[in-house]
């Protein structure tokens, strides 16, 4: 192979909240082609980051750092030039290192770790000796490294990054200000339908780790345990083509085989309301029925008559690869059939009946079903996906049909279904959490971007379940451009008090808290003492002793 001369031209990837710092060598040609680290397909990187978050791989590039700068990683390679054969790193020769100081100077590092051996042995001949910080090795993501299982990689990368970067921060924004967000997002260039992509995928992961959690209850070995690596792992959407029943991935080497007859593939069933919640139960069908799911959506309109945008959008990309018209349930050929056999395979024919043995489609699209007809699709259901009312929920009652599809998904919950919720369970303010009736309960709440009020009341459990925060895009700089605009204003306005707080992150509901009655500075101050607060004569963060209380009360009468 030729020897070439490469000069490293990616940018790297950090900020001011960046925690770690990442080193490769130097990107591969097909890095360098894609112009972002580790983009060959068989390289496991992305899929061993998303893993170690509990996140859906990223697939585009603004996915992937957003990704990493959410979670605090920096990402650069030890080289800025060198002679290379190919992508092999034994043939490196005269390389000159990055200079690294770009970063320190910017963000406090805790942590470099290099993702490779010549990586970790590059540093320290060229870096170390000047930067004075040592560096860790991890093992390699690349396929040159197969000896090396992907839950190992992730099990090393995991135990090394997870303890320095500790939690994200969590932010609870009213419903106005995620909608504010969205649209900033949206001006930033990553479209609303964009937006909804990836939420409707995280609602999928979401709902698929909860099959697999039922599945393996009862059957430890079931397949569908391999069937996770094509949910979590896919790197490239295929919204126009098949569903991923028949399309086998190439870059998925350790997800399963959907041809095999064997597993046990999952069954949801997924309630689109009209709106743009629905949209995102539109969009998990997709991915489920691409890792291998036997999907049943459930809407009240077809895609065509859906008049919320990106939900139309969506809906009309579903319904393309969706098997038409879905004349009797499906749920109909479980009463008959093992959910084995009808899921294990995608069908070309419409099917009718059970007993023509007609094999079920990946995703069936029930418009307006009946009571019994719903009824029997939940029974045959491992996993419902409530993606009726979201944001734009309002009112006391729930109007039909949807207060009957809530009522049905609740009682089967009771026969053992799990339940996920898209954004907010159906029926619950994300504004103020108040249950309207009827009011969906979830054992699972995926909400999009951040949380939101309504679901952190001390009786949202009951409905909400686990929430899991889907951030979507890296929202931070908007934040934070957000509180800088407010102080400036206030200050401007001669106003004393804090930030109008739509944003009500932890550092300034810690303010709030403590009664602060100054402009806040963007970073709190944890040994300044609020000037109003109360004070019953000891500073805990003082030196002078407290005065002892006593044990007991003197007796009044005595
Ligand atoms: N706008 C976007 O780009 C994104 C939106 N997202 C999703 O969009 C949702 C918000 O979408 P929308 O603003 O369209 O609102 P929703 O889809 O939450 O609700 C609107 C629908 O609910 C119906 N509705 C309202 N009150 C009702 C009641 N009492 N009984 C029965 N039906 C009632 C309305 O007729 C309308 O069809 C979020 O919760 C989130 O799930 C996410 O996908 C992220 C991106
Ligand atoms: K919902």
């Amino acid at each position: 192979m030729d020897v070439t001369t490469v000069t490293h031209e990616i940018q790297p990837v950090f900020d001011s909240r960046s925690r770690v710092l990442l080193l490769g060598t130097m990107p591969s040609p097909a890095s360098r082609e894609q112009g972002f680290y580790y983009g060959h397909p068989q390289n496991r990187f992305w899929r061993v980051i998303a893993a170690i978050f509990d996140e859906p791989a990223p697939r585009t590039i603004e996915e992937k750092r957003d990704m990493l700068l959410h979670h605090h990683v920096a990402l650069w390679d030890v080289l800025a030039s060198c002679e290379i054969e190919g992508a092999s790193d034994a043939s490196i020769r005269d390389a000159q290192p990055n200079d690294l100081a770009r970063i320190f100077d910017a963000a406090d590092i805790r942590a470099v770790f290099a993702t490779g051996t010549k990586a970790g042995e590059l540093y320290r001949k060229l870096i170390e000796p000047t930067l004075g910080v040592p560096c860790t090795t991890l093992p390699s993501t690349s396929p040159a490294n197969a000896k090396m299982k992907l839950a190992d990689l992730v099990g090393a990368y995991g135990k090394a990054l997870l303890p320095l970067l500790g939690e994200t921060e969590k932010h609870v924004l009213p419903v106005a200000d995620v909608v504010k967000l969205e649209k900033e997002i949206a001006k930033s260039g990553t479209s609303l339908s964009t937006l909804m992509e990836r939420a409707g995928r995280a609602l999928a992961k979401v709902a698929f780790d909860e099959a697999q959690a039922t599945a393996s209850q009862h059957d430890p070995n079931n397949a569908m345990q391999r069937q996770a690596d094509a949910i979590s792992h896919t790197p490239h959407d295929n919204q126009n083509g098949s569903t991923g029943r028949t399309s086998s991935n190439s870059h998925t080497a350790e997800a399963s085989d959907p041809s095999d007859e064997n597993q046990a593939a999952p069954h949801i069933a997924i309630l689109c309301g009209s709106g743009n919640n629905g949209g995102d139960g539109w969009v998990a069908a997709r991915e489920l029925a691409r890792a291998g799911c036997a999907v049943d959506l459930v809407t009240k309109r077809p895609a065509r008559e859906i008049s919320a945008e990106p939900a139309h959008e969506q809906a009309l990309l579903t319904e393309a690869i969706a098997s038409k018209p879905a004349n009797t349930p499906r749920a109909g050929l479980h009463q008959t059939a093992s959910s084995s056999q009808t899921a294990a395979s995608a069908p070309t024919a419409p099917q009718t009946t059970a007993t023509q043995h007609a094999k079920p489609r990946a995703i069936a699209i029930h418009v307006s079903p009946s009571g019994d007809e719903l009824a029997c699709l939940f029974a045959a259901a491992d996993v419902i996906v409530d993606a009726i009312l979201g944001t734009g929920f309002s009112g006391d009652s729930v109007l039909a049909p949807y207060d009957a599809w809530i009522r049905l998904a609740n009682e089967q919950r009771s026969r053992g279904a799990r339940i996920v919720a898209a954004d907010v369970p159906s029926g619950l303010s994300a504004q103020t959490g108040k249950a309207a009736e009827p009011c969906l309960k979830a054992h699972e709440t995926v909400t999009m971007i951040a949380s939101k009020p309504g679901l952190e009341t001390p009786y949202a459990f009951a409905f909400c379940g686990t929430v899991h925060v889907a951030p979507l895009a890296y929202i931070e700089p908007i934040l934070e451009s957000w509180k800088q605009r407010e102080t400036v204003d206030n200050a401007s306005a001669g106003n004393d008090s804090l930030i109008g707080s739509s944003v009500a992150t932890d550092a300034n509901a810690a303010l709030e808290a403590a009664g602060a009655g100054k402009p806040p500075s963007l970073k709190h101050d944890a040994f300044r003492r609020a000037e109003t607060e109360d004070d019953d004569g000891y500073d805990p963060y003082s030196d002078r002793p407290p005065t002892p209380e006593p044990l007991f009360q003197a007796d009044p009468w005595n």
